[in-house]
């Protein structure tokens, strides 16, 4: 199990950046190619991030790069070099297709990728939410769909309110897809990152849903973000509570018990076990 509570992108052009992030209690880093590098910047940024990866300077956290989009003339040449990189994943935005997704794996392979370089969806237009399920099965390289919240609401033509109403329907759809496919969902960032209490709500609001962890874009957000995601020490000892009780219960001969006056079955039991595999594999990481 990956933990994947807070996912920091960095600027791949911003060598501070890159440097700084070495330090930082990220599950796992996004080195962006696209939004956040402007054009005069991406082939140096390219070269920045490539270098970046190859050194393993950042531990056992996994490593993205983001690349651009599929048609930029960016795309193609930042493929090559990040399969050479060979990062953790290799994250394409805006995605509108299993045919997108196809088109990646191949020039992957063609590249000489190697096999541990994952492919992450970003979903974020209207098209790739309506094929959030074709995307998220077109390919067992594809193992993580990330929220691109940002481009979203543009394309919707929708405003940021508290609550996220007019995003929930697409946040629904994007949780269905990824996990009847068996894959991980990251929620997308949030802008105002001098607005701590706003943040930490939103992290909540897609703990509740299902997200296995959020996009972040500030060092500031990750304490929240860790916290927010991991199971809490009272979930812990309840999930253990959960497992002893329900093995109690089945050596003697009963399918079903009570723990703290709520009825726990087989069911449960695998919740809980999420729950501790979880918590162990934070522990491994940091
Ligand atoms: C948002 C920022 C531009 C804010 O920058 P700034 O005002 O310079 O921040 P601070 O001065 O508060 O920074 C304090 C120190 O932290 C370092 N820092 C800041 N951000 C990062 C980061 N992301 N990773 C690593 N280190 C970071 C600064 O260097 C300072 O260090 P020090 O020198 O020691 O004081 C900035 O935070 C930023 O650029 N964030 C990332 C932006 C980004 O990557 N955007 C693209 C991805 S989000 C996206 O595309 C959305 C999606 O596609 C969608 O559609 O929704
Ligand atoms: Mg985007």
């Amino acid at each position: 199990m990956r933990p994947r509570r807070s996912v920091l992108y960095l600027p791949g052009a911003n060598e501070r950046a890159l440097e700084k992030a070495k330090g930082l209690p990220a599950d796992a880093l996004v080195l962006d190619l696209e939004d956040a590098v402007a054009p005069d910047a991406k082939v140096t940024a390219r070269q920045r991030v490539c270098a970046a990866v190859s050194s393993g300077a950042y531990g056992e956290r996994e490593v993205a790069v983001r690349v651009n989009g599929i048609g930029t003339e960016w795309h193609d040449d930042d493929l090559r070099a990040v399969a050479q990189a060979g990062p953790h994943a290799v994250v394409i935005p805006k995605v509108s297709s299993a045919t997108d997704v196809h088109a990646v794996e191949d020039a992957l392979t063609a590249a000489g990728a190697p096999q541990h370089t994952a492919i992450w969806a970003m979903i974020e237009t209207p098209a790739a939410v309506l094929r959030a399920e074709e995307i998220a099965n077109a390919s067992t390289r594809l193992t993580v769909l990330v929220l691109g919240t940002n481009d979203l609401a543009k394309e919707l033509h929708a405003e940021f309110v508290p609550g996220r109403a007019p995003l929930l329907t697409s946040l629904s759809l994007c949780l269905l897809a990824a996990r009847a496919a068996g894959k991980s969902i990251l929620d997308g960032v949030y802008n105002d990152v001098r607005d701590a209490e706003g943040f930490e709500t939103e992290c909540v609001q897609a703990r509740q849903f299902g997200f296995d962890g959020k996009t972040v874009i500030h060092p500031n957000q990750l304490e929240p973000c860790n916290r927010v995601f991991a199971p809490s020490e009272a979930e812990i000892d309840h999930a253990r509570r959960v497992i002893d009780a329900f093995e109690q219960a089945m050596a003697e001969g009963r399918g079903v018990v009570t723990v703290d006056g709520r009825m726990v079955e087989n069911l449960h039991v695998e919740q809980a076990r999420r729950v501790l595999g979880l918590a162990e594999a934070i522990e491994r990481l940091h």
